[in-house]
């Protein structure tokens, strides 16, 4: 059940820790009752710690001056029936006695019942924050994953996470204790006002005092979170790149900055470990200091003048002694908190949505392709200064094989990831069947569409599920796919077939075989639009000439955008596409292009001289 507001809400939304941390606060609107539990159980704690400190006093009270005025709270039944006014001075005792024994009692059960909702609030919230990170990565564009080092993500998500967690306990914990501050602080109130406020003086310069040094712990943990996501950065570049690194023989390269950034970290944590170090021994001795003052001030002007009875004075001093340590506790955990803000900023940073490129979606549905995918006038640049397309106005007609040519790094990939909006145009439109791209929702076009590119990825999963990959669908279309794409061959031939695990724990695939296993992945799909990105280059002469005739069984009535190096595999094409530096040079049929003896020409003599080199 998710409720919008809290009945706090309000109050939190103005204070300074709300607004440094309401990204991460939010998610609490989303299980009230467990936080509503906890504050409940919290304040019936606070509140039978006061009972119990009550009951003390009037049990000092009694043996300090048994014959005089019995002990009351003013609430009949309870004087007579619990507290027994009319009974005798020994009975008194007793039955204040077991009082005090049943509020410590109850107040145990309720303190166990506010950690067990505290820890329940904090799972939930870190189970919210990896969801809404979750929502966060998959919304934004992908310009944002270009400009974002995954390591330093990876630590985000995982590192602070865990460092958020525990930051969170310390905050419950600081919340709690604060509420039996301030039930101690009444009963202070109640037995003397004046030592009460030279006591909140002399604690809140103390606190002044502390903040100094929570503020270099702060500084400290900054450093900390930055040496952490630059480690884990290297630590995941060193673990995908280890082949290149071996091939290149760079381990010693590799090891000097792994053990540079380890030691980044190790001397990071150490200052910041210093700082927080030193707030336990100096709050513990200032408090102690403090303590020793105001007993000094109780006996030498209260208790010597009259104006302070011995039992009150006692109670005083007792809630004095919890009292301190409490506010100690309180202090020292402020200063780790403040070795958590590191970890708690760089969550916010993944969560804030003002600073991050995201596809701002529409809402038509597409059904299908119709007539044509048009681009138009369009320019693209993947930074500011430099287009990578260049004024590109092109057809591309439902139905047909549309092919795009031309020397790498001349914008082919990047013209077809402009289609499943991988990216939006800087200037210009892209058009469906005359709608703009931007009007679609556009999961509704990826759904009708498949890629299959130079770099398919592999989950860690079995062959199964890496073909079926999130459709739920049947063994037999599973089979049939694989069939078509000329994988069921060598995927029979591996241990457990259909079962093998691939991926990071299981078989590694030949660049061929990752690849049929993409095309069989697509081939499921039964997509409208085929994207190949030299889908049938990592393939050899026999697999490329069997995966081509089945591809060009897919591709009837389909519309496919194929991006080839090998003219050879494009020939049937119906448009070829020539593209240099960003721009359309050429376009037409392959022999027509030909004919004109252009560009196309060139890269067909080219490749028809390598050929007969080799
Ligand atoms: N994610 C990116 N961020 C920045 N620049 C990029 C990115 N991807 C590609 N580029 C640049 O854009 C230009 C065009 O790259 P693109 O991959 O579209 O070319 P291509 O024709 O497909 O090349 P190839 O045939 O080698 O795959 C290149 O200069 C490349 O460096």
């Amino acid at each position: 059940m998710r409720y919008k507001f809290l009945p706090f809400m309000g109050l939190l939304k103005s204070t300074h820790f709300w607004q440094e941390n309401y990204l991460i606060l939010r998610e609490l609107q989303y299980f009230p009752t467990s936080v509503i539990l906890a504050i409940v159980f919290a304040l019936l704690a606070a509140a039978f710690e006061g009972f119990g400190i009550g009951f003390l006093l009037a049990f000092l009270q009694s043996l300090v001056e048994p014959s005089g005025t019995p002990f009351q709270t003013g609430v009949y039944w309870f004087d007579v029936w619990v507290l027994g006014i009319d009974t005798s001075e020994l009975s008194r005792l007793y039955r204040i006695s077991a009082l005090i024994l049943t509020a410590t009692w109850i107040r145990a059960v309720f303190n166990y019942l506010t950690q067990v909702y505290i820890e329940v609030v904090q799972s939930k919230l870190m189970a919210c924050l990896k969801k809404q990170i979750f929502e966060q990565l998959r919304s934004v564009s992908l310009k944002y994953f270009n400009s974002t080092n995954s390591g330093e993500l990876i630590n985000s998500i995982t590192g602070e996470i865990k460092s958020l967690k525990q930051a969170f306990s310390l905050v419950a914990f600081n919340i709690t204790k604060s509420l039996t501050l301030a039930v101690y602080a009444l009963i202070l109130f109640r037995i003397s006002w004046v030592l009460t406020v030279i006591a909140i003086l002399l604690f809140t310069l103390l606190a002044v005092g502390l903040s100094t040094l929570s503020k270099r712990v702060r500084e400290a943990s900054f450093a900390v979170s930055k040496a952490n996501g630059a480690f884990t950065a290297i630590a995941v570049e060193l673990i995908n790149g280890i082949r290149t690194v071996q091939a290149f023989a760079t381990q010693d390269f590799e090891r000097k900055r792994f053990y540079q950034a380890s030691d980044r970290v190790e001397k990071a944590t150490i200052a910041s470990v210093m700082g927080l170090a030193l707030v336990r021994p100096l709050a513990e001795g200032a408090a102690t200091t403090v303590l020793v003052l105001m007993i000094i001030v109780a006996i030498t002007i209260f208790v010597a003048n009259g104006t302070l009875e011995v039992a009150s004075l006692l109670t005083f001093l007792f809630v004095l002694f919890r009292l301190v340590p409490a506010i100690h506790e309180i202090n020292c955990n402020s200063a780790r908190l403040n070795s958590f803000r590191g970890a708690i900023e760089n969550i916010n940073q993944v969560l804030r949505t003002d600073d991050k490129p995201y596809l701002l979606n529409g809402t038509k549905q597409f059904s299908g392709l119709q007539k044509a995918i048009e681009f138009v006038s369009v320019d693209f640049g993947y930074d500011r200064d430099h287009l990578v397309l260049n004024n590109v106005t092109l057809t591309i007609k439902q139905g047909q094989t549309t092919a795009l040519v031309g020397a790498s790094g001349a914008g082919k990939s990047t013209l077809v990831d402009l289609i499943p909006r991988f990216y939006d145009p800087t200037q210009g439109n892209v058009f469906i069947d005359g709608v703009d791209l931007c009007k679609f929702d556009i999961n509704s076009v990826r759904r009708k569409m498949a890629v299959v590119s130079q770099d398919t990825f592999i989950f860690n999963t079995s062959v199964r599920n890496n073909i079926a990959y999130g459709l739920d669908t049947d063994e037999a279309a599973i089979w049939e796919a694989a069939k078509l794409a000329n994988a069921l061959e060598f995927i029979q031939q591996m241990p457990e077939g259909f079962d093998t695990q691939l991926g990071d724990r299981g078989v590694r695939l030949s660049g061929g075989q990752r690849q049929r296993i993409a095309i069989a992945r697509a081939l499921l799909r039964n997509p409208d639009i085929l994207i190949l990105d030299e889908a049938t280059s990592a393939l050899d002469s026999v697999s490329e000439h069997l995966i081509q005739e089945s591809l060009e069984k897919l591709a009837v009535g389909r519309t496919v955008i194929a991006i080839a190096h090998r003219l050879s595999t494009i020939i049937r094409a119906d448009k070829v596409v020539v593209i240099e530096q960003g721009r359309i040079v050429e376009q037409g049929g392959y022999q027509e292009l030909l004919e004109q003896r252009g560009k196309l020409w060139k890269y067909h003599q080219m490749q028809h001289e390598l050929a007969r080199a080799s």
